[in-house]
């Protein structure tokens, strides 16, 4: 293990870094008819958003973790003016700028921030038509696009910082996802871990690619312990992207030695294996009723050849795989609103399987939960209960709005 500046050899040790995102303006932007493209199922009201994420924030603060956010390192990455305008190109090329002659007006407008923070939060709200004089004439594009209301798309998912890339280890999956929408979304990851003074030269291992052909999504991704990494197999995250992650993690000198895929079920409500799965305590976890049974875990465990890994189903029920790679007497499951039915239902929709430890034992849950909370309190486990009338409208809950950095190692 170097010491690059990142540790995340567990899902539960004491949480020292976390990455996270501010929701911005780019709420504003959404709008019932791009709803369901930009992955929301409402409208969140941003200044109550804002007032939840500021509490999420704190319970960080309050114990300890260091907050950083991802606007602000974004900005800090660009100091360079050379880089900084490079950065704006790349980031045009992909926003999806339907007329080429509006591509460098957009990029003058973007250069014209003296205030690097405000491009990047400027970039992150996307650009309405009215905002900008575009010069719209006869052409073809000109009258097809006239009424679509932006000229470049808000990102409103950004603060799900889970899914871009992953902290694994001492290295980063930056990884390629599923959506259009989202996809964007690697690139300030990629200028961030390449650039800001805090990683440039730091020698950090990248586990995948935002330019890998598989698509993979970090709410797919738990770190189990420094031997064992799960990964589902999901409606974002394809088998092959999984085996180049092995392939990958296998060369390097890591001290892991299996991931587990678990096959969930491609819907929308269970998008990442952590809506349905997460890890509070050593041998705690939380799970949704409704994935138990149809379950299919796979092995993937390295040789002894740098690389090479041999594959095998795991017959047994989903407590005796885990006790086995965790290497424990025994493992509790916690099912989302207690067991099969309503309460599991309503709960996991807003994220009541989808707790984030800030150390073993010791969750960050979304209030409205209630039901699995209590269960949670009544197995012993310590709850930071957050407000969450606003921010669950965007489908993701405390582990997919922050992106931990370094977790000090499990004893
Ligand atoms: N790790 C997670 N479960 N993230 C939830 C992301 C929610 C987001 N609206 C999306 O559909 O992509």
């Amino acid at each position: 293990m170097n010491s690059n500046g990142l540790q995340i050899y567990s899902e539960i040790g004491k949480l020292k870094k976390v990455l996270l995102h501010r929701p911005g303006e780019e709420i504003e932007n959404l709008t019932p008819d791009l709803m369901e493209r930009l992955l929301f199922d409402d409208i969140p009201f941003l200044k109550i958003a804002r007032k939840e994420h500021d509490a999420f924030a704190k319970v960080f603060q309050e114990n300890g973790v260091e907050v950083m956010y991802l606007e602000k390192l974004m900005a800090e990455s660009l100091v360079d003016s050379g880089l900084k305008s490079r950065f704006i190109t790349d980031f045009l090329k992909e926003a999806g700028i339907k007329n080429p002659n509006h591509f460098e007006y957009v990029k003058d407008y973007f250069e014209s921030f003296s205030d690097t923070l405000k491009m990047v939060d400027k970039m992150m709200a996307g650009i309405r038509r009215e905002e900008l004089d575009l010069q719209v004439g006869g052409s073809l594009v000109d009258r097809i696009e006239m009424t679509y209301p932006f000229v470049v798309d808000p990102m409103p998912n950004l603060y799900f910082t889970r899914d871009p890339f992953s902290t694994i280890g001492n290295g980063i999956a930056l990884n390629q996802m599923r959506t259009v929408t989202r996809r964007r979304e690697t690139l300030f990851s990629d200028y961030i871990f390449k650039n800001h003074p805090m990683f440039k030269g730091q020698d950090i291992p990248f586990w995948y690619d935002r330019t890998d052909q598989y698509a993979i999504e970090g709410g797919d991704i738990l770190v189990l312990n420094e031997t064992t990494v799960c990964i589902g197999i999901s409606e974002r995250t394809d088998a092959s992207a999984i085996e180049r992650i092995a392939k990958n993690i296998f060369s390097d000198g890591q001290p892991f030695k299996t991931i587990l895929a678990f096959d969930i079920p491609k819907e929308r409500a269970f998008m990442h294996l952590d809506t349905v799965f997460t890890m509070v305590d050593h041998n705690v976890f939380t799970i949704h009723p409704e994935i138990e049974g149809p379950l299919t875990v796979y092995s993937l465990s390295r040789t002894d050849v740098k690389g090479e890994y041999v594959i095998h189903q795991e017959r047994e029920a989903l407590d005796h795989i885990l006790k086995k790679y965790l290497e424990v007497d025994e493992v509790k499951l916690i099912r989302c609103g207690g067991k099969k039915g309503i309460d599991a239902g309503r709960e996991q929709w807003n994220d009541g399987s989808n707790t984030l430890a800030i150390s073993p034992g010791e969750v960050i849950v979304y209030e409205r939960n209630h039901v699995t909370n209590r269960l949670l309190e009544e197995a012993g486990i310590k709850l930071h209960v957050i407000p969450s009338s606003e921010l669950s409208r965007g489908r993701g809950g405390p582990r997919c709005m922050s992106m931990p950095l370094y977790r000090e190692l499990i004893k």
